[in-house]
């Protein structure tokens, strides 16, 4: 087994003492070391019982027990291989056991956590009076939820994660709704997922005779993903290998992509320094998984990153000879799939990779009309399925069937989506009343009794919309759609209902991306609403459709990479700007996206009026094929390249030469570049942290040596490079 190991990997598997940081390329072939080093501990008499591996999910943790079964001699013992989730279950129990830890249970279901986290704010609300029924909108308990998960995951007091604003508009009252939150839980003998860990960790770190019975049982610790654990995984795996277990962390500082959910993409950097020491580093640098034009990408697509390990990825000899394309707008992105499926290669061997669901509508959509059958990582996602496609098309089906006005079932879906932030018991009752009576209720009705002024004028114009609709049945569906979400504001009420801000702005980006495809695909609103109700089935057999989150992990011979548009990858918008780190994740996620491919790369903006992502520009896609190309058949003429430096670097490390020339860099949006300075006739010198836009409404973020941070609109502000 050993010898179809490289060098790197054997040099990982005969670790010998201490603590370790094993530095994996995306496609690095870590799960097969991992396996091969808990066979060599086995082989030199290590105890099973002794180790322990962490594996980041259930998925990963079954396919190397799976892998370490096939690997084993008959009959021959193993180590355990478990998540964080399954190491929080067993410690609970203990701890239970032991009169520790009270006994509780687990929530699994999702309506049990939404009704607790209902009843925690509804009881908050007798505090904060002003905040009303929106506070109950599924979507904010939804933030709610999240919230009380980070704030145990980061082990963070809860005022603390308040001043994060991952959370959506109105948080004030959530640490009091947390508090609330937890004494229901209590109260009702149960738990929640975050609790497995932190219910133990609270415990352990109040009592030291407790830790010391539950150290001293491990040799060796093995933890993949290292990259995407939080401080709650991070002190529990401390606690359990101290006081001489020896760490393994296996990870990816480039494809830390969780940080929205408490992963920090120091971990793998100088943060397991502090927590463990020192540790013996381990590059595995080669990918096995694709050829050195998409390694070439891969160095270029991260270069701009400043937080990120200093390693090259390098192809591994044999590598496929990866191709690479950049196009532009569906209709290509069909043709990329036609070709395909004409090559006589399976569909289901080719993935399109969205930065969100949102991006993936399009697609369904065209695929859907193209008759090439697809799956979709998550059946939720499906276009006829989301809650927001469902309720348009009611509105646009209202349109053409006046009838529906008498439906109460069908009201319902209109008044539900987007949201009005009134209860849904309440609304339910008005409209049942609205398709009986036909007409809107008296101001001193009771249904509209507690309501503010302001909830009532939008029902009310919500009401008159719908009774209008019938009456513009021969609009075409893209004025019928841009008409509703005039009407209702709805940008306004989606942003505000979002459990999370990024998914505010997928929602109103949702909207666009509906009214790009009323009017491209269709001037027949019937035809437009059959397409999106349209109840495809998934084909196993299909092209997959995923987004880069969860693609994690896993390869194609054909990726599609969507949407590589700016304010779709890096998402960001006019309410959700991109912080500094915010514009790193994103590049990760590019990053991510880019190495799943195995034989070829494709990569798609669309076309649209959003500019292509600097992404493209900066993977310097084109000079990264040529580059492979020359070092393939030579090359009697200096190849352009934009960064010499690291393409240099790269022939290096093979022994190869060629003759290189400067080619243009990747140029942003208005030639403003983060890390460029420049002088302000007013503020003085500062340097630029962020770019946004392009052209008339490019804003450069700028933080100057006196004057700190500030945004400036570049095409007035009165600034020159300096
Ligand atoms: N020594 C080797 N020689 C040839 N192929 C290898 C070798 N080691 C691993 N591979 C292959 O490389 C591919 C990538 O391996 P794997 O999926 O384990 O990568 P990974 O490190 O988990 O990547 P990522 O971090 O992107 O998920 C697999 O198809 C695997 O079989």
């Amino acid at each position: 087994m050993l010898e179809r190991l490289s060098e790197e990997q054997r040099a990982v598997v005969a670790h010998r003492q201490g603590h370790a940081r094993v530095a994996a390329v995306a496609g690095a072939g870590k799960t097969s070391t991992l396996a091969a080093r808990v066979m060599a501990l086995l082989d030199d008499g290590a105890d099973p019982e002794r180790m322990l591996v962490l594996m980041f999910n259930r998925a990963a943790r079954d396919e190397f027990a799976t892998r370490l079964q096939s690997l084993a001699a008959p009959g021959q013992r193993l180590p355990r291989v478990r998540t964080f989730h399954s190491i929080g279950h067993r410690l609970c129990g203990s701890l239970t056991r032991w009169g520790v830890l009270p006994a509780r249970r687990l929530i699994e279901a999702e309506w049990q956590r939404e009704r607790l986290a209902r009843q925690a704010m509804v009881r908050t609300l007798e505090e904060y009076p002003e905040l009303g029924e929106e506070a109950l909108e599924p979507e904010r308990l939804e933030a709610f939820g999240h919230f009380c998960e980070r704030v145990k995951g980061e082990l963070v007091a809860p005022e603390q994660m308040v001043e994060s604003d991952d959370f959506g508009a109105e948080t004030r009252h959530f640490p009091t709704a947390y508090r609330m939150h937890e004494s229901l839980l209590e109260a009702q003998g149960l738990m929640t997922y975050a609790d497995l860990l932190h219910h133990p960790l609270r415990a352990l770190a109040r009592d030291p005779s407790l830790r010391l019975r539950i150290q001293g049982f491990l040799d060796h610790v093995i933890v993949d993903e290292y990259q995407d654990i939080n401080e709650a995984q991070l002190r529990l795996l401390a606690l359990l290998a101290a006081p001489h277990g020896e760490v393994m962390a296996v990870g990816d500082a480039n494809q830390c992509i969780y940080e929205w959910r408490g992963a920090r993409v120091d971990a793998m950097l100088e943060r397991f320094d502090r927590c463990f020491g020192k540790p013996t580093d381990y590059p595995l640098s080669y990918t096995f998984r694709h050829g050195h034009a998409l390694a070439l990408l891969a160095n270029h697509a991260i270069a701009a990153n400043r937080r990120r390990p200093d390693q090259l990825t390098l192809a591994a000899p044999g590598t496929p000879q990866t191709t690479i394309e950049a196009r532009s707008g569906a209709r290509a992105l069909i043709e990329t799939l036609e070709a395909w499926r004409d090559l006589g290669r399976p569909l289901d061997q080719a993935a399109v990779l969205v930065r969100s669901w949102t991006l993936s509508v399009p697609v369904q959509l065209r695929l859907l009309r193209a008759g090439i059958p697809f799956q979709l990582g998550r059946e939720d996602r499906f276009v006829f399925r989301l809650p927001l496609v469902r309720a348009l098309a009611g509105y646009l089906e209202l349109a053409l069937q006046p009838r529906l006005l008498a439906d109460p079932a069908h009201l319902m879906l209109l008044f539900s989506q987007p949201a009005t932030f009134v209860a849904r018991e309440r609304l339910e009752r008005i409209c049942h009343r609205l398709a009986e009576s036909q007409r809107w209720l008296a101001r001193e009705d009771a249904l509209l009794e507690g309501l503010k002024p302001i909830q009532r004028r939008n029902l009310k114009k919500r009401w008159s919309l719908l009774c209008e609709l019938p009456r513009l049945a021969q609009w075409s569906p893209a004025r019928l759609l841009a008409k509703v979400i005039e009407t209702l504001d709805a940008e306004k009420l989606l942003r505000r209902a979002a459990a999370r801000r990024e998914k505010g702005e997928e929602d109103v980006r949702l909207l666009d991306v509906l009214l790009e495809q009323a009017g491209e695909l269709a001037d027949d609103t019937a035809a437009f609403v059959a397409l999106l109700k349209n109840p495809v089935e998934a084909r196993t057999d299909g092209v997959v459709i995923s987004t880069i989150h969860g693609a994690k992990g896993l390869e194609w011979p054909l990726v599609a990479v969507w949407g590589l548009n700016e304010e779709d990858c890096p998402l960001y918008g006019r309410e959700m700007p991109l912080s500094p780190s915010g514009l790193e994740e994103e590049r990760r996620l590019f990053y991510v996206a880019v190495t799943r491919a195995q034989e070829r790369l494709a990569l798609f903006n669309d076309g649209g009026e959003r500019r292509p992502s600097r992404f493209l520009a900066e993977s310097g896609w084109e000079a990264c094929a040529a580059v492979a190309e020359a070092m393939a058949a030579g090359a009697d003429t200096p190849v352009a390249v934009a960064d010499p430096a690291l393409v240099e670097r790269y022939l290096c490390a093979f022994g190869h030469t060629l003759p290189l020339r400067q080619g243009d860099r990747p140029s942003l949006p208005a030639g403003w570049r983060p890390g460029d300075w420049i002088e302000h006739a007013t503020f003085g010198r500062g340097e630029i942290e962020l770019v946004e836009g392009e052209g008339e409404r490019c804003i450069l973020e700028v933080r100057f040596s006196t004057a700190g941070k500030r945004r400036l609109l570049a095409a007035r502000a009165p600034i020159e490079p300096g």
